[in-house]
């Protein structure tokens, strides 16, 4: 199995190198050349299985042979093991016909875990295998950084670089970055927002020189293994509630678009997906661009779902590769175009291709602390804001086929946002007993300006100081 880059112009790479590369040399973002098919009968067949177990199924034909089978399986029971709940991803039920998938057991509290806790297994795995060290570098708006330092935290083969905005994270989300006392974890603060600090990882990479030097290796959904390893859970609930033989939808709390692409990649393998349901927060890019046919920057909306607080949803990309017949040149102009005036327009046929299997609803910020509200009094479960937006798009789908079971996911434990919970409900949820000293701890991390140079130099210097340690 090969894989080849939205942007056409980088070669085709296997699964380990994609592994280890992340974002392609021509700025694009891999995907597999052809998708595997399993069949209704083989889908049944993993109903009622061990998580690791449909992992091990769903995952291996990606990895087509590259690391031996026993291997395989061990990381990937090694990676649900430390999980909180004994399904890794279990369901709940909010009301007739609506569920939340409960992505929030791993160690840092978020959805981030489920793949992250698997690729760094695989990227620890690949490094020992070739005798190489990696810089491991991720933007995030508070989760995927703290999964991927929780992930990497004390490896040998690895220093890891997160970047987030600056006092637009939770409490909890900034604690679990920077409260981490490990040499090879740098927590860096950019006064930027989440789109800056994306843009800034996608610049180290186009930096040839340094990520040839540092062997830059990058741990957002841009890196393919995220997506696959995310492609698990829509298979595990569709099981459980039916599936194949009757299909469900999906509603996917929605940033930069990797949850729900992951969706629509196990209904490419054969899962019956009804709707696969975008929801976003008031930073509504893609609902607008499915209504409009022109995807087009706006400002970034700080809101209570602060994860979800991005404009530029990077793994659209993909998506739209496929809406084009998988015409590299077309996505080379769409993307050129969104660099220069900060917009492009999708075409008719495309954008037909997407509306037959999306929706996509924005949930304002009274909608989401009405939500939080009304399932909290009327189900007793408590949400946090993420899931909340999902759960309200949900609805409106659910309102329109009330026959077809729709799944919410659950992308985070309300106790990562207690103050929206608190004013939502009055109830305030305390987080999990092995993070119960968090807001003890003391905190390191640096503030840079929101300046590629001086986030390269930073990093350059930091990276050169452990190798060398690493080498003595
Ligand atoms: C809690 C939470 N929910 C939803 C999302 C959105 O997911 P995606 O970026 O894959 O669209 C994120 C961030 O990615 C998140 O951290
Ligand atoms: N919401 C994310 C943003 C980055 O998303 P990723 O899935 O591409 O890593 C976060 O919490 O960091």
């Amino acid at each position: 199995m090969k894989y080849i880059s939205t942007r056409g112009e980088s070669p085709p790479l296997s699964f380990t190198e994609t592994l280890l590369a992340g974002l392609a040399q021509d700025g694009g973002l891999y995907l597999p050349e052809a998708y595997p098919c399993f069949s209704q009968d083989e889908i049944a067949r993993l109903a009622g299985k061990p998580y690791a177990d449909v992992a091990l199924a769903v995952i291996a034909p990606f990895v087509a042979g590259e690391i031996e089978a026993g291997a395989l399986r061990r990381m990937i029971e090694a990676a649900y093991a430390g999980f909180r709940h004994p399904a890794v991803a279990p369901l709940a039920q909010i009301d007739s016909n609506i569920f939340a998938l409960e992505l929030f057991h791993g160690p840092t509290l978020a959805f981030k875990d489920v793949a992250m806790q698997l690729l760094a297994r695989l990227i620890d795995h690949a490094l020992k295998a070739r005798g190489q060290r990696a810089t491991i570098v991720g933007a995030t708006s508070g989760d995927t950084g703290a999964a991927a330092i929780e992930a990497f935290r004390g490896l040998d083969q690895v220093d890891v670089f997160i970047l987030y905005p600056h006092g637009r994270v939770s409490d909890v989300q900034r604690r679990q970055m920077t409260t981490v006392d490990a040499d090879n974890v740098h927590a860096i603060a950019i006064e930027g927002n989440f789109d800056d600090a994306q843009a800034c990882i996608k610049a180290l990479f186009n930096h040839k020189t340094l990520r040839d030097e540092l062997g830059l290796c990058g741990v957002n959904s841009i890196n393919w293994a995220r997506i696959v390893a995310q492609t698990v859970y829509y298979f595990t609930s569709a099981a459980v509630l039916g599936g194949p033989r009757r299909p469900i939808s999906f509603a996917t709390p929605t940033g930069n678009f990797g949850d729900i692409l992951a969706g629509w990649i196990a209904k490419r393998m054969g899962l019956p997906i009804e709707r696969l349901v975008i929801a976003t927060n008031s930073n509504d890019i893609l609902p607008r661009a499915l209504a409009s046919g022109t995807y087009a920057l706006g400002g970034v909306h700080a809101t209570q779902s602060p994860s979800m607080d991005i404009q530029v949803s990077s793994n659209f990309e993909r998506l739209l590769f496929e809406a084009h017949g998988r015409d590299a040149s077309a996505l080379r102009g769409k993307m050129a175009s969104l660099q220069q005036s900060g917009s492009f327009a999708i075409e008719k046929g495309p954008l037909d291709a997407i509306r037959a299997e999306f929706d996509a609803f924005s949930v304002s910020e009274a909608e989401t602390t009405q939500e939080i509200a009304r399932t909290w009094r009327e189900s007793g479960y408590l949400v946090d804001p993420h899931t909340a937006v999902g759960l309200s798009a949900a609805r409106l789908t659910h309102a329109r086929e009330p026959e077809t079971p729709i799944v919410a996911l659950g992308t985070a434990h309300p106790a990562k946002f207690p103050d929206a919970i608190e004013i939502a409900t009055g109830a305030r949820p305390r987080l999990p007993g092995h993070l119960a000293d968090l807001f003890d701890k003391e905190e390191h991390f640096s503030i840079l300006p929101n300046d590629q140079r001086e986030i390269e130099r930073f990093i350059q210097a930091r990276a050169r100081r452990t190798s060398k340690r690493a080498a003595s």
